[in-house]
C-alpha cells in the first residue's frame, strides 16, 4: 500500500492497517536492535500522563518502553524515521492535519501484560494527532493474545470493536484523538515501535 492510499484511508475512515509495510529483512534488523537495547537494560516501565502528571500504573499498562532520541538515531532507526517522514508528508497532503513532527518508542509487552482502553491524546498531550504502530514479532497466531482492539465510532453513536493481531511487518495507523483502543493481555513477548505524528515542532 502506497503512502497516498494510507492517507486516503485515514481521511475516509480514520484508521488503516497495512500488511507488510516493511520487508522481512528490515523487520528482523529492527527486532535485533530492539533486543540489544533490551539486553542493555535500557527499557523502562511505561507510564501514563506527561510532566508532573506522569505516573507508572501497572494496573493500566504493563509494557516496557525505550524512547528513540531523534538527535541520536541509529542508522536503522533513521531508515524507519525517514519512512515515517514520507508518510507524514503524504498524510498532510491529503488530510491537512498540519503534522509537524514525530516521536516514537520501542515497546515490549512481556507475557501477561496489557494496556487498558485509552486514547493517545490525553488532557496534557493534545499534540498527538496520528498514531502509527509497527509490529516486529517473528511469528504470531491469534492464540498468542496481545491483539490491538480498536473501538471505531459509528454515525449513530454506537461503536464497533475490531481486533488487529500484531503480525510482524504490519503497520496500524489511526487518529490519536478519535479511536479508543486497548492491548489485550499477551501470552507471548510482543514487540513494536509505537510512534505519533504531532502538530507541534520538536
Ligand atoms: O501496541 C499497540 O498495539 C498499541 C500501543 C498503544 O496503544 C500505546 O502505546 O499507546
Ligand atoms: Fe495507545
Amino acid at each position: 500500500m502506497e503512502n497516498g492510499a494510507i492517507a486516503k484511508a485515514l481521511y475516509d475512515k480514520g484508521w488503516c492497517v497495512i500488511e507488510h509495510f516493511i520487508s522481512d529483512e528490515f523487520r528482523l534488523e529492527l527486532l535485533q536492535e530492539q533486543q540489544e537495547i533490551l539486553a542493555h537494560g535500557q527499557f523502562r516501565h511505561a507510564g501514563i500522563g506527561k510532566g508532573e502528571g506522569f505516573t507508572i500504573r501497572p494496573e493500566i499498562r504493563s509494557d516496557k518502553v525505550s524512547w528513540m532520541d531523534h538527535r541520536l538515531l541509529t542508522p536503522l532507526q533513521s531508515k524507519y524515521w525517514e519512512m515515517m517522514e514520507a508518510l507524514r508528508v503524504a498524510i498532510n497532503q491529503r488530510c491537512f492535519l498540519g503534522l509537524r513532527s514525530y516521536e516514537a518508542h520501542f515497546a515490549m509487552y512481556p507475557p501477561g501484560s496489557f494496556y487498558l482502553r485509552h486514547l493517545d491524546q490525553f488532557q496534557s498531550v493534545k499534540y498527538r494527532v496520528v498514531t502509527a504502530i509497527l509490529y516486529l514479532n517473528d511469528e504470531w497466531s491469534e492464540d498468542d493474545g496481545g491483539a490491538l482492539r480498536m473501538y471505531i465510532p459509528g454515525d449513530n453513536g454506537e461503536e464497533t470493536s475490531m481486533d488487529i493481531h500484531p503480525y510482524g511487518g504490519q503497520l496500524v495507523v489511526f487518529l490519536s484523538g478519535e479511536i479508543p483502543h486497548e492491548v489485550l493481555e499477551t501470552h507471548k513477548e510482543r514487540i513494536s515501535i509505537t510512534g505519533w505524528f504531532r502538530d507541534v515542532e520538536y
